[in-house]
């Protein structure tokens, strides 16, 4: 039994009920959904919440729908009792901890397809991972009827397809974003940076520095290809990592930049060891982001 402020709840019944309660008394909810083992990333995201509304709700739910089969769900970090501690330092009010049987006690066959925005990026190489976001997400959206839902930067391509889905399917929130949290030489604060080793850890800052280089070389000379294949040589040259992709696309429609384009996502995924790492920086081509 966790002693805490924090309420968890684990039930689908309960988070109802708490929900109907706050809804009558005419409370705004905030919504940030994760997957746990919370670091200062995930802990922005609640602060942010909390500035905004009456009730904030996190969840934590290592989602199984979003993983291949050969990817890590099982060996996924998970520390509720940690966890707690942090988001009540943040303002959480209530932690949402189902188990995927609470979440998916029947299967109907019925899916949510995330569509042209899932098919490059981490959604080339995660064939269906946005699916099972979208599949989680939307059922998050409709237990916990938050008037804001806090997503973070580091998830880009996350962002701008749950964005897509808000739009297209008119859910009443809105959705607030955080940029970056990263750690002193740059890598960004991620749950997966506990599988780094040593040697790993001090590598993966090459990701950052790559992309900064190529942020620069784009703003200078436009030429997107070049400073790609150079942010690409930089990393392989100071890392014993393997690229997954680093892109350069127009945000948040996710295609190729054409001389419209003004809004932009430079971003990596990278293989340090067995651990895929994502990092990415947003910018303006012409000036500052809108
Ligand atoms: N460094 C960060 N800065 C800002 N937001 C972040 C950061 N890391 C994660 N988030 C956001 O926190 C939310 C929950 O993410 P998640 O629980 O998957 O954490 P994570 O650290 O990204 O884990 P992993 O990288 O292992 O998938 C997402 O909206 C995500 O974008
Ligand atoms: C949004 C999310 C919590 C859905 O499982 C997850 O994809 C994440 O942590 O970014
Ligand atoms: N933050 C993204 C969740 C995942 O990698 O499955």
């Amino acid at each position: 039994m966790i002693e805490t402020a924090v309420k968890i709840v684990s039930t689908i019944a309960e988070l109802k009920d708490i929900v109907r309660k706050t809804k009558q008394q005419g409370k705004t909810i905030g919504l940030v959904p994760t997957m746990g083992y919370l670091h200062e990333g995930h802990l922005t995201l609640a602060s942010n919440a909390r500035k905004e509304n009456d009730l904030v709700i996190m969840s934590i739910f290592v989602n199984p729908t979003q993983f291949g089969p050969n990817e890590d769900f099982e060996s996924y970090p998970r520390d509720l009792p940690r966890d707690t501690k942090l988001a009540e330092s943040a303002g959480v009010d209530i932690i949402f901890a189902p188990s995927v049987e609470e979440m998916y006690p029947t299967d109907g066959g019925i899916y949510i397809r995330a569509g042209r925005q899932s098919e490059i990026l981490c959604g080339a190489s995660r064939p269906g991972h946005f699916d099972g976001v979208l599949q989680v997400v939307a059922k998050l959206f409709h237990l916990a009827e938050p008037t804001r839902a806090y997503f973070g930067q580091k998830d880009a391509q996350q962002v701008a397809i749950i964005q897509t889905m808000v739009r297209d399917y008119n859910f009443p929130l809105e959705i607030r974003t955080v940029p970056i949290v990263r750690e002193a030489d740059g890598l960004a604060k991620s749950s997966r940076n506990v599988y780094l080793t040593e040697q790993d850890r001090q590598e993966a800052a090459a990701i950052f520095a790559a992309l900064q280089m190529a942020k620069e070389e784009i703003l200078a000379s436009g030429n997107v290809e070049q400073a790609a294949a150079k942010a690409v040589h930089y990393i392989e040259s100071n890392t014993s990592g393997k690229i997954d992709y680093l892109e350069c696309l127009s945000y948040p429609d996710l295609a190729q930049i054409n001389d419209k384009t003004t809004d932009v996502l430079l971003a990596a995924a990278v293989y340090i060891g067995k651990t895929r790492l994502i990092d990415n920086l947003m910018f303006s081509l012409k000036g500052e982001m809108k």
